[in-house]
């Protein structure tokens, strides 16, 4: 197959050949007999994004989503792999947690790596034996599925990893300094009308520096790679910076702040929280002269009727893995980021930081993983039009460009309309 006409990220107008999965070519190429062509009419064609951070719910949590809804909003958003949390149920911290999980798995329509979690009664010896994509989420502080851990095991698990030359993703919140004054007295009603600002008021901006701070210690006390989740703080991202460590930043942590706390109620309670206007715009500023590594989605959906409780009652998590792509495109097309940037941190940087050379680029030899954009087709997303079981969006009235399709490995995994007959396979197996 010849992909003709199809304008990189860095402007190059190419033609793109593909054969058996993988890209055969890239450059002026002459159609060879018999060849099947598509036409990319100069739009634009990036790698299939990456997505290291996202929680399918299977086993356990199918309500929410599955492995088949999960994966599908992903490929109909551009993403061609993504990695999974432990925080199921089972949950993925001993061999056989792992292979339940990987059943599942088998389900995905798009590549993907599953990681091992860590709690007091993990098994890492079953666990280090099964192909790991990253070790973590490690919770540093509770979350959906109270999984935090205390500083010793954390230590001992970063070790662990680090022997194994296995990546550990934190999730770098300490709990020892949430206010919890700020969840006393009224917290408003349920669901939109909740305070949701409250909660980030609970789980302080400090909270997470501090937390940054002792996962890049431990790092470089253990040889442990340390890559920090969901980082949302511009302190945050520096701390991880300064001391050697990878971080990703969410999209809602780029697109959203307190400020819209008023309309989500609890649609927008998260960990970490969104923070001040001022902040999330000292973290845009981060990504677009790329301070920022990768942007993962932390794809954490929770159903309507989850949400519709009280603040302290709703879980935390937002679903994002289908507008990750769409939202830095319409960002790029508003001028606020280079299509360079958007690509190295769904892509290309994901790619390196966790050891995929065969993903994350479009050159000769990579898989045929990719999709294609037209940037003057931006459209408004709706919570009705994307594919996540849960239904809904935080970013409901927001501007995306979304996929023409998208390719997993040469095979049509998302046409624009609906998704083909493709399987996933594990990266790591
Ligand atoms: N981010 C969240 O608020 N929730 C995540 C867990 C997590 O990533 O901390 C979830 O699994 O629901
Ligand atoms: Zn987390
Ligand atoms: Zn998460």
């Amino acid at each position: 197959m010849r992909i003709a006409n199809a304008t990189l990220a860095d402007g190059r107008v190419v033609d793109v050949r593909v054969e058996d999965g993988r890209i055969a070519a890239v450059g002026d190429l002459d159609p060879v007999a018999d060849e099947e062509t598509i036409d990319a009419d100069e739009n634009l064609l990036l790698p299939g994004a990456i997505d290291v951070h996202v929680h399918f719910r299977e086993p356990g949590f199918e309500h929410k989503e599955t492995w088949e809804t999960g994966s599908q909003s992903a490929a109909a958003g551009g993403v061609t792999t993504v990695a999974d949390q432990p925080n199921t149920d089972p949950t993925t911290t001993t061999g056989a947690g792992f292979d339940a999980k990987a059943d599942r798995a088998a389900n995905s329509c798009i590549d993907y790596g599953i990681n091992g979690g860590v709690t007091p009664d993990w098994d890492p010896e079953s666990l280090f034996d099964r192909p790991l994509f990253a070790l973590g989420e490690v919770f540093l502080a509770d979350s959906t599925g109270d999984m935090g851990i205390d500083a010793d095991l954390f230590s001992a698990a970063a070790e662990r990893a680090g022997e194994a030359g296995v990546p550990v993703t934190v999730h770098a919140e300490d709990a020892d300094l949430f206010d919890e004054s700020a969840i006393e007295g009224d917290l408003g009603g349920i669901g939109r009308d909740a305070d949701a600002d409250a909660w980030s008021a609970y789980r302080s901006a400090e909270a997470e520096a501090v937390a940054v701070e002792r996962a890049v210690r431990v790092g470089g006390e253990t040889g442990a790679q340390i890559h920090i989740a969901h980082t949302s703080t511009p302190e945050g991202v520096d701390a991880a910076r300064d001391g050697g460590a990878t971080c990703e930043v969410t999209p809602h942590h780029l697109f959203l702040s307190r400020d819209d706390l008023a309309d989500l109620g609890t649609y927008g309670r998260m960990n970490p929280p969104l923070r001040s206007e001022e902040r999330r715009e000292a973290m845009f500023e981060r990504l677009a002269d790329g301070r920022i590594d990768v942007v993962a989605t932390d794809h954490a959906p929770h159903t309507v009727d989850e949400k519709d409780q009280s603040l302290l009652d709703a879980p935390s998590g937002v679903p994002g893995v289908e507008t990750m792509v769409p939202l830095l495109l319409g960002a790029a097309v508003d001028g606020d980021l280079s299509l360079e940037t958007v690509r190295d941190v769904v892509a290309t940087n994901p790619a390196d930081i966790f050891d995929l050379p065969q993903k994350g680029r479009i050159e000769e030899g990579a898989d045929a993983d990719i999709a294609l954009y037209d940037l003057d087709a931006a459209r408004e997303i709706r919570g009705d039009d994307l594919h996540s079981k849960c239904g809904w969006t935080p970013f409901e009235g927001f501007t995306g460009v979304f996929p023409e399709w998208t390719m997993l490995r040469g095979e049509l995994v998302w046409d624009g309309e609906s998704f083909g007959d493709v399987s996933g396979e594990n990266v790591r197996a």
